[in-house]
């Protein structure tokens, strides 16, 4: 574990979520070595109150605990305080509506930074500029007044005028050069915020950085590393540096130096290795991966969801703000997710909890299942569903009408995924345990079907930090060819014919590009019959079109990608299908002669060519097989050794 991972921040913040053309501002320098990056609020307009410094009203929340009070008046007091508050809080809120509305943007800051900066509007300098004044040789204003198609010339006045006109144009060109300035040195404020310290903060920067040499590099490395001091700054000045390289680098120096130094640094830092730290690193411009490492290292918050097959958010909140949690609805997208901020008893064995009224869920998981959208009376595949959180969700919203087939490859985890499903009262919900890629032989023809596919859960690394090192590339080939494989399946299992449906939607709670836009390009691919739809959810930044030199379909756009620093939730991926009938058969090669999914690789021409039996799908083949006998506790071999190269 990373050092800054001990550094958990203590209450989590609230929730807020930011519109899907929001970018990420860029983070002032600051020279506090050990202070923990602050976002600034560029628009005063759009400012909103940081969460953290919560109105005066929302601090006196009382606390109440199920023990009582001896004094009735005092309990009276402030259970109708408690009322008063979530009246307040839930006002307008429909819990049978689906909410829509304005997102909000996600704020860093501690309350004292919050001072909202005097928005930094682009002014035209044009009406700035103070009227000009043509000098006539003389000093009476009034004279500024006359026309010079006025003024008759004659041979007295002449030279008098020729010379104001010679003044006028000078003048003219210099505020024409002072202009120019202005605007190039706005322009240059506003491409990068650093920009506006730079010159105080290097002129009072007497010790400059210096990107340590590979000597040094080595000789530091032989003394045990460095300081922790040492690497946030080096963090701080090389991002510094690669937004600017030709202006700010020391001469002689490559980016791929810088780069390289910060991945080195992110890993003794944060705890990573080298090559997750560089894949991530990859997906965010240079000081916004910072701040995707920074935000692994804090919880998100604390939620649950209503099941409105029991309760009312209303009920439930009321329930449990009686029992002594602080709690409030997690933002307008959803209205039966609650954000819990603290509270006296645990949330996980409360009576509400053991009678089902909600789920322990994180608010991310809401997502997949708000973009299906699944209607009464449908008849729904969730692939890859345990524990249930998002199964019990998709019954919740058909009203325990219809049927959910909730399966699960792995039969141990389908015992977690029961339980939640009697104690949801969830009776329209069949669970089955089968390897996703055996459908549709074992069934077919849903109306929806989620994929949230298994994944290397780089979405979710504040829940486990474990990710950090053990993730390889390996084992995001064989991830990327079962979520390949899963995902043909699961367009195959969807009726093009469903009157009400015909979707599936494919997530994971994974950031990388390889699971999530390289899997739904590789599914457009292959199966021609279906097309990506907008997800129907409101914020979350679109989807790569293209990535490291990989181009993907332009509809990838429609799907969404949400980050812990952007959204204050885990990395997650959705993207929404609408499966239409097949104008022609399905190419042969896509199914091996034991019925699985063969999933072809880059480079699809080559790839007809290729079955299961290729060469090169063999020790994915033979991993898969070994996972899934595992799961099932069966015993597994030692893995074959690769064939000597010829
Ligand atoms: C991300 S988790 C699912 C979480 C679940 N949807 C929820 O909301 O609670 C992925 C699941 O996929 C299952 N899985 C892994 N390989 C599978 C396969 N080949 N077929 C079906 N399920 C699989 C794992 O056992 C794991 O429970």
């Amino acid at each position: 574990m990373g050092r800054r991972a001990k550094n958990k921040q203590g209450a989590p913040e609230p929730l807020q979520i930011v519109p899907a053309d929001f970018t990420v501002k860029k983070r002032k320098a600051t020279d506090q070595k050990d202070a923990r990056p602050q976002k600034k609020l560029k628009d005063a307009g759009k400012a909103k109150p940081s969460k953290t410094a919560k109105p005066a009203k929302k601090e006196t929340k009382p606390v109440l605990t199920s023990g009582g009070s001896d004094d009735e008046d005092a309990w009276e007091n402030v259970q109708d305080e408690a009322d008063d508050l979530l009246d307040d809080e839930f006002e307008g809120l429909d819990d049978d509506e689906p909410l829509r509305g304005p997102v909000q943007e996600f704020d860093w800051s501690d309350a004292e930074d919050d001072e909202i900066p005097i928005p930094k509007t682009k002014k035209s300098k044009q009406l700035e500029k103070p009227t000009k004044i043509v000098p006539t040789g003389s000093d009476d204003s009034s004279v500024e007044e006359d026309s010079d198609e006025d003024d008759e010339i004659t041979a007295a006045n002449m030279e008098a005028r020729s010379r104001a006109l010679d003044a006028q144009a000078l003048l003219d060109a210099a505020a024409d050069a002072e202009e120019l300035q202005g605007i190039a040195a706005e322009e240059e404020d506003d491409a990068d915020e650093y920009a506006m310290d730079e010159d105080d903060e290097e002129a009072a920067d007497e010790d400059r950085f210096h990107l340590p040499t590979l000597e040094e590099r080595a000789a530091e490395k032989s003394q045990g590393g460095p300081d922790v001091h040492i690497i946030q700054r080096r963090l701080r000045e090389c991002a510094r540096i690669l937004n600017k390289f030709t202006k700010r680098a020391e001469p002689g120096r490559s980016r791929s130096e810088y780069t390289d130094q910060m991945i080195s640094d992110i890993c003794s830092y944060y705890g990573y290795n080298e090559f997750l730290a560089e894949k991530l690193f990859q997906l965010f411009p240079v000081d916004e991966a910072v701040e995707f490492f920074e935000s692994n290292e804090v919880p998100r918050p604390v939620t649950i969801r209503t099941n409105t097959l029991r309760t009312r958010r209303r009920d439930l909140a009321q329930a449990l703000v009686n029992r002594g949690v602080n709690l409030e609805p997690i933002g307008k997208w959803t209205n039966v997710g609650l954000q819990v901020f603290e509270s006296s008893v645990p949330i996980g064995a409360t009576p509400e909890y053991l009678a089902g009224h909600y789920m322990l869920q994180a608010a991310s998981s809401f997502l997949p299942v708000i973009a299906l959208s699944p209607e009464p009376n449908e008849r729904v595949l969730d692939m890859a569903s345990a524990p249930g959180g998002k199964t019990t969700h998709i019954a919740a919203l058909l009203q325990n009408t219809g049927v959910v087939f909730a399966n699960d490859a792995n039969k141990a985890r389908t015992k977690s995924l029961t339980a939640n499903i009697h104690r949801l009262g969830c009776k329209n919900v069949v669970v089955c345990s089968y390897d996703g890629r055996e459908f549709p032989r074992v069934m077919g023809g849903f109306d929806r079907v989620l994929l949230d596919a298994p994944c290397s859960g780089t979405g979710v690394i504040s829940k486990d930090p474990s990710v950090k090192a053990n993730k390889s590339d390996r084992d995001f080939s064989l991830l990327s060819h079962l979520q390949k494989q899963l995902i043909l399946c699961a367009i195959d299992s969807v009726s093009p014919e469903s009157k009400t449906g015909g979707y599936l939607v494919y997530s994971t709670c994974s950031v990388t590009v390889d699971e999530n836009e390289a899997v739904v390009d590789y599914a457009l691919r292959k199966r021609p019959n279906v097309k990506l739809v907008s997800t129907g959810l409101e914020f979350g930044r679109e989807g790569f079109n293209s990535y490291r030199g990989k181009t993907f379909h332009p509809s990838l756009k429609l799907t969404r990608r949400f980050y812990p620093h952007v959204h204050n939730m885990d990395g997650f991926y959705v993207a929404k299908f609408k499966v239409e009938r097949r104008t022609k058969q399905a190419p042969e090669e896509d199914i091996s002669a034991d019925g699985m999914v063969v999933v072809v690789e880059e480079g699809e021409e080559d790839a007809k060519k290729l079955t299961f039996e290729a060469d090169e799908d063999k020790p994915y083949l033979e991993e898969a097989k070994r996972r899934q006998m595992k799961a099932k506790g069966l015993r597994v071999g030692p893995r074959s050794k690769p064939a000597p190269a010829a």
